[in-house]
C-alpha cells in the first residue's frame, strides 16, 4: 500500500480495503449482500475488525512511560479482574476473560489505568493466550523495570465452543512470572490475594 498522509487517510483507505474483503465473505457464504439488512454489514463489520486490531497501532510502552511516578512504595500492586477480549490468531474467533496483573515498585509506581490500557494494547491484535500472557509480562518488566511481575490469565475460547470440540465450561489459565514472584512465598501470596483457587 502507498504511504499514508496522516492516520485519519490510512484509517479510510484501510477501511474500505477490509470493507470489500468483507462483501466478498458475505456473498460467498450464500448471502445476497444487496439485501436490505447486509447493505451496510462489510463496512460495520471492517470497523469492528479494525477496532478489535487496533493494538498494532498503539505503543503499550509508551503508554507505560507516560504515568511512571517516583515513588518509595515497594510492596505489591494487584489489579484484578480486568476484563480482557482477544481474538485467537487460529481462527479469528474471540477468546475472553480477566487478566490479574500485579508488581513490586522499584522507584516507581504507574498509574493504575494504564495496565488495563496496555492489556487492551496486547489484547487488540491476533493472539494466543500464552503470548498475550508474555506480552503484557515483558511489556511490563521492561518499562517499569519492578522488583517483579506478575499476570494470570483465565479465559473462554469461541473457537472451543461454538466449533471444534464444544466444550461450553472449559477454561484455560495462562500465567507468568518475573523477579520476585519466581520466589514460591511471593507468588502464593499474589494467587491468594486475586482469591482463585490456583495456588
Ligand atoms: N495454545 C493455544 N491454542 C489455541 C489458542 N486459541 C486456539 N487454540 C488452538 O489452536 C489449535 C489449532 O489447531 P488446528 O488443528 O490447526 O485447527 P482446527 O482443526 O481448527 O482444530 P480444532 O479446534 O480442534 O477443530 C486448536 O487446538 C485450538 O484450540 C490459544 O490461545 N492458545
Ligand atoms: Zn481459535
Amino acid at each position: 500500500m502507498a504511504p499514508y498522509r496522516n492516520l485519519e487517510e490510512y484509517n479510510i483507505e484501510i477501511t474500505n480495503e477490509v470493507k470489500d474483503h468483507f462483501a466478498k465473505i458475505v456473498g460467498d457464504i450464500g448471502e445476497d449482500i444487496t439485501r436490505e439488512g447486509l447493505v451496510k454489514t462489510p463496512e460495520r463489520a471492517a470497523k469492528a475488525m479494525l477496532f478489535l486490531t487496533q493494538g498494532y497501532q498503539q505503543d503499550a510502552e509508551e503508554i507505560l512511560r507516560s504515568a511512571m511516578f517516583a515513588e518509595s512504595y515497594d510492596d505489591m500492586v494487584i489489579i484484578k479482574d480486568i476484563e480482557m477480549y482477544s481474538l485467537c490468531e487460529h481462527h479469528m474467533l474471540p477468546f475472553f476473560g480477566k487478566a490479574h496483573i500485579a508488581y513490586i515498585p522499584n522507584g516507581h509506581i504507574v498509574g493504575l489505568s494504564k495496565i488495563p490500557r496496555v492489556v487492551d494494547v496486547f489484547a487488540r491484535r491476533l493472539q494466543v493466550q500464552e503470548r498475550l500472557t508474555h506480552d503484557i509480562l515483558e511489556c511490563i518488566n521492561n518499562t517499569l523495570k519492578p522488583k517483579g511481575v506478575a499476570v494470570v490469565i483465565e479465559a473462554s475460547h469461541m473457537c472451543m465452543m461454538m466449533r471444534g470440540v464444544q466444550k461450553q465450561n472449559s477454561v484455560t489459565t495462562t500465567s507468568g512470572f518475573r523477579g520476585q514472584f519466581e520466589k514460591i512465598e511471593t507468588r502464593n501470596e499474589f494467587l491468594k490475594l486475586i482469591s482463585t483457587d490456583l495456588s
